[in-house]
């Protein structure tokens, strides 16, 4: 298994006592696989991600990739963030190279390697683009570039087309899929997005509410994933058990809170 979550739990203190957000979660993910976690908001999915990318440590369990235990963040662990966190002043290229300047790589090797992965992302055009001249769809391909550029194991993405709009999310939903199969990296992905996780995923992880434990694995298969995919009465099966299963577990959660 190239990712062994294994059974985590996490507490944090806060003043109105110990609060438990993740309980044994025990997750496993092969190599190139696609895997969304999906669940009610405060589930714990921005906890559990942070685990995994090293910003934060279980308070049980053990988190390894590759064989390795986690013990902080590293370049092997591309994130994405919802908010693209691009830094304003720098251009794409700048942007693109960031990771790459803090590891110290050379400006020429900088160069070639940022330009290949704007490349890929679609964006050469706008290298020299400031990100406040980019759409959201754009600004969002070069946090994946800049992500991609360190040439991580694994892409951990955080509800990555949360702040896009409809037509921009779908558009970025068929863009990442077409770089999953190019690039063929390992992806895992949170969203509260049911069409989201089921078009991209192939195997989805349901959350229940707070603490969060896994409650579902769904492991979907799609002959094809383009757009038309989501009018074919399979893609909205899938859809529809993600949707009772969140709606069940969610409102489990809900009961557990008034007691
Ligand atoms: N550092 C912290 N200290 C105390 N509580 C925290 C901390 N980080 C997260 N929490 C709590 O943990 C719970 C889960 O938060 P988290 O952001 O992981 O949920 P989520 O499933 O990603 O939610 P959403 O979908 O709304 O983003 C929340 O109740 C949150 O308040």
């Amino acid at each position: 298994m190239f990712v062994q979550i294994d059974n985590i739990s996490k507490q944090f203190q806060t003043q109105s006592g110990n609060l438990t957000v993740l309980k044994n979660i025990n997750i496993n993910i092969d190599r190139g696989e696609f895997v969304c976690i999906v669940g009610a908001s405060g589930s714990g999915k921005s906890t559990l991600l942070r685990q995994i990318a090293g910003l934060d440590t279980p308070s049980s369990g053990e988190i390894r990739i590759a064989g390795v235990p986690v013990k902080g963040p590293s370049p092997d662990r591309g994130m994405v963030f919802q908010n693209y966190t691009l830094y304003p002043w720098l251009s794409v290229q700048e942007n693109t190279e960031f990771g790459l300047k803090l590891q110290g790589v050379s400006k020429r090797e900088r160069r070639e390697r940022a330009s290949y992965y704007l490349n890929v992302v679609g964006l050469s055009d706008f290298a020299r683009c400031l990100p406040n001249e980019l759409s959201g769809g754009m600004k969002q391909r070069v946090a994946i570039a800049r992500a991609l550029v360190c040439e991580p194991q694994i892409l951990l993405m955080d509800e990555p087309f949360g702040a896009l709009d409809i037509h921009t999310k779908e558009s970025m939903h068929e863009f990442i899929i077409d770089l999953w199969q190019r690039t063929k990296i390992t992806i895992l992905s949170i969203t509260h997005d049911v069409e989201e996780a089921v078009f991209l995923s192939n195997r989805i992880f349901v959350l229940s509410s707070r603490p969060g434990t896994v409650k579902k694995e769904m492991t979907i298969n799609l002959a094809e994933r383009g757009a038309n995919i989501k009018r074919h009465t399979i893609f909205q099966d899938y859809r529809d058990e993600l949707m009772v299963l969140l709606r069940q577990y969610g409102a489990e959660g809900l009961v557990a809170a008034k007691v």
